[in-house]
Formats: structure tokens, sequence, C-alpha cells
């Protein structure tokens, strides 16, 4: 299928034949958005810097030089909310609303149970998982907008229990300043009402931050937990306000890792590459296979697709650049040791026996089982959540679920006599420890105190 003379979309790989090597493979295929990150760093800095030393003013400042728009105060008035659903497209409405019904469905059974253990009579150790305080949640809309992301973040937020919900998006100017009406539509569909419009790195630090109240604006409280997928900006800026509030796992430029063999289709393969590169330049799309012959195929129908693709300059630039790649491997073995050193965010599996080989896979955001498994499943209706980890970070973290919005308390309830059981034990590791004041506050519990006057 591949045709002479014409060059290959994405450059190739050719591992056949050589040992894994995770440090030359992240030589070879460079997660290009994380170097890019580290160049964003110093003006995501200055950005975070005066959100949090000037507040609205720089808030207005930026929403002027990086969304071209002039804006007073960020909320988005209650009214603007009711509008964006009362005009909703009802088609979109329905597919929303199949979208929520599914992640709701996923997130309310993935809720964990508190752990009660009792270790004796009377000795007692419990996890109990509580909601954070309050989350701001990070919808992007840059390149594209994610009414989706509005679902993604909202829904686990509220089947975890989080009381306090603050959402942000950047201000659009064919839209008055306000976000866009999609994801205004969305977040009402959703009961969210504290709505910002405010975009890329400043969202976060005011998040982070906080912004004091002034004439005409209320104020934007500091929430505990920032959550959201988003660029290289606000990717690196997430990463920069890490301490100073909690965060989920860096969810920036997409990805898509597919390992296929010669029974993959080669124009799904293509296609399914395509969808994630239309994301972002700095997206990135790998095919891991031990057939030539599918590579050349999924080469050619890459060239065909990419003639009617409609952000065929953004998608030509993902596919282009060094973070994209045919990674050629002998066998699908070896493809799932270069996917699991890889870590991808999104996984696709299309080989024989997909299930088996997706199950001895380690390491991806999420994994996507066969042929009628696409991303765009994942992104929108499959009930699994779309903001997940990038720039190899799946080999750490996890996906956005309730988890990410609940912490686990130990919870220690000893009476006297299971006290009692292990006060020896704990005078003698606490005098191992040189750390005697330990032992004596459990001594002292039991030092006979005399006759009460
Ligand atoms: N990993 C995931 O889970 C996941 C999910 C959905 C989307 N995504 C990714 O989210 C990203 C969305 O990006 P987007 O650009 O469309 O929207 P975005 O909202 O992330 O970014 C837009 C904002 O970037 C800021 N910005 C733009 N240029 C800047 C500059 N030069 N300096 C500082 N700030 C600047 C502006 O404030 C603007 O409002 C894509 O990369 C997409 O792949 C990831
Ligand atoms: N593929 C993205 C996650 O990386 C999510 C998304 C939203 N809309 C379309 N796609
Ligand atoms: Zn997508």
């Amino acid at each position: 299928m591949s045709i002479p003379g014409e060059s290959p979309i994405l450059r190739t790989i050719d591992w056949r034949g050589r040992a894994l090597s995770l440090a030359e493979l992240r030589r070879e295929l460079p997660r290009v958005a994380s170097a890019s990150t580290h160049d964003a760093e110093s003006s995501v800095r200055s950005i975070l810097d005066q959100v949090r030393s000037a507040g609205l003013p720089a808030l207005r400042s930026f929403a002027e030089r990086f969304d071209g728009v002039a804006q007073e105060q960020p909320k988005v008035p209650q009214a603007a909310l009711d509008r964006a659903l009362a005009e909703l497209d009802p088609e979109i409405r329905r597919a929303l609303e199949e979208s929520i019904a599914r992640a709701r469905t996923v997130a309310l059974a993935q809720r964990p149970e508190d752990v009660p253990v009792q270790l004796a009579p009377g000795a007692n150790v419990t996890l109990r998982w509580e909601p954070v305080r309050r989350v701001g949640l990070y919808v992007p809309g840059g390149l594209a907008v994610y009414p989706s992301s509005v679902i993604m973040n909202v829904v686990p937020a509220l089947a975890a229990g989080v009381g306090s919900i603050a959402l942000a998006s950047p201000p659009q100017k064919e839209f008055g300043g306000l976000p866009h009406p999609s994801i205004l539509a969305a977040a009402q569909l959703l009961g969210v009402s504290e709505v910002y419009a405010i975009g890329g790195a400043q969202a976060i630090g005011a998040f982070a931050y906080g912004i004091p109240a002034s004439a005409g604006f209320a104020g934007l409280e500091p929430v505990d937990l920032v959550t959201g997928p988003g660029n290289i900006y606000v990717a690196t800026a997430k990463r920069l306000v890490k301490g100073v509030v909690g965060i989920d796992a860096e969810a920036g430029p997409t990805e898509i890792a597919i390992l296929a063999d010669a029974s993959a289709p080669a124009d799904y393969v293509a296609a399914d590459l395509i969808s994630q590169a239309e994301h972002d330049p700095f997206a990135a799309s790998v095919l891991v296979t031990d057939s030539a012959e599918l590579a050349d195929a999924v080469q050619a129908e890459l060239a065909a697709q990419m003639g009617w693709t409609k952000h065929r300059e953004r998608v030509a630039r993902a596919l282009a650049g060094e973070q994209s790649a045919v990674v050629l491997v002998d066998t699908v073995q070896q493809g799932i040791d270069v996917v699991d050193a890889y870590a991808a965010e999104h996984l696709e599996v299309m080989t024989e026996n997909a299930a088996a080989v997706a199950a001895r896979v380690r390491s991806a955001g999420a994994i996507f089982v066969g042929p009628t498994a696409p991303v765009s499943l994942g992104d929108y209706c499959a009930g699994s959540n779309h903001v997940l980890p990038t720039s190899g970070t799946a080999a750490f973290a996890s996906g956005l679920g309730v988890h990410t919005f609940l912490r686990a308390i130990q919870v220690i309830d000893y009476d006297r006599a299971a006290l009692a059981a292990v006060a020896e034990h704990i005078v003698v590791l606490a005098g191992a420890e040189d750390l005697p004041a330990h032992g004596d506050a459990v001594s002292v519990r039991f030092a006979d105190r005399g006759a009460t006057p």
C-alpha cells in the first residue's frame, strides 16, 4: 500500500533486533510537550507571581493579552449560565446527558468504602475517605473548546461529595468575553454555578492563591485541589503550584500510542492517530507494530486521510514532530515492553487476542481494547474519564476519578486495655529511637496517680 516516492507522514524508529533501553527510548521518542513545559516555565512563573501579587488587575491584563478580551471581572453571571443551557442545541444536550449519565454510573460505582480493622478487642484502625473541601476545575478552551472536560472534571468531584466547586475556562472574544456557551451549558446541566472566564496559567494561579474581592467582584476563594487538562502553560502552572494546592496528574497535550499487529485495520489506526493529533501541535501519535506491512499501510492511510481532515495543519505539525513516530518491533511482546516504557496517556491495543495482550500492559493512562474501542469513545461516552496523565507520568500517576477528590484519613481508636497490650513495645521502640518522651506519653497513662484529693 505504500506509495513509492511519497515521503511517509510519520518517521520510523526501527527497534527490531535491539534490546529495550528506557533511556534510549526516551532519547529517540522524546516528549516534546514536556521539554516545552520547561521552556514555558519562566513565563508561567511570572504569570503566577503577578496573579498572586496583583489579583484582579493581573487577570484583566492576561485576558487582554492572551485571549484578546477586555474584562471588568471574570465571574460568569448566573443569567449567562441559564441562557447557555436554554439555547443549547437539543442534539448536543442529549449527547452531553448521555455522557454525564455514563460517567456518573462509573464514578458512583468507584467510590471506595471505609476500611475498619479491629486488631484486638478495643483496638481499631479505620481508613476513612473524606472529600476535598473545595476544588478548582480547569476546562480548556484555546484551539478547541471542551464541554466534555466539564463532565470529566465535575462528575467525579460530585460523586466524591466535594461541597464547593469552582470552574474556569478561557474567555472567548466571540462570546462577549465569556467561556464558550457549550461549556457554560454543561456546567449548568451539572449544577455548577461558580464559573470564571479565566484561561491558562492565570486560572491555575487564581485557584491556588485566590483573588481578593474588589469593587464589582466578590473575589475568588482559594481552592484545596486543582484538576483538569490543558496546554503546556496550564500543565506547567499546575506543576508550579503543586504544594500550595494539590493537583491531579499532569494532563497536558494529548498522546495516543497504538500497539497493533498485521490484523489491525490500517484505516482505523490512521484515523485514531489523527484524532488525537488534532488537539494540539504538541500532541503525540505513536504506532508500535511488528508488521512492516501494516506500518506502510498506515502511512498511506495517514496521507489520504490528511487530505480531508479539518485541522490538517495542526495534525501535520503534531505528526511531523519528534514526539510522533512508527516504532517497528520484532514481536508483540517487544511491543508491550515498548509501550510499557513509553507509558502513554492513551494506549489502543489492536492485535489478535487484544484483551489478553492488554492485560499484560502495565503502564498507560487508559487502555482501549480492540478495534471497536477507539480513544474517541473514551473522550466522550465510554463512562471512563478522559483527563489522563501525559508525558510518561502514567508510570506513576492515574487519570482523574473519584479517588482524586478524596483523602484517606486514618482514625485510631484504642481503649485502655488495648493500649496496655502494646505499651511496653512503644516504650522499647521510643528508647531505641532515643525519643524517650514518646514512651513517657504512654507510661503516664498507667502510672499510679494516687488518691484524688
Ligand atoms: N491529558 C488530558 O487529559 C487532556 C484532555 C483534554 C485536552 N487536553 C489537552 O488540553 C490542551 C488544550 O489546549 P488549548 O490551547 O486548546 O486550551 P487551554 O485552555 O489549555 O489553553 C488556552 C490558554 O492558554 C494560554 N496561552 C496561550 N498562549 C500563551 C502564551 N504564549 N503564554 C502564556 N499563556 C498562553 C491562554 O491563557 C489561553 O487562554 C491540548 O493540549 C489538549 O491536547 C488534554
Ligand atoms: N483526548 C482528550 C484527552 O487527552 C480528551 C478530549 C476531549 N474532547 C476530545 N478529546
Ligand atoms: Zn481527544
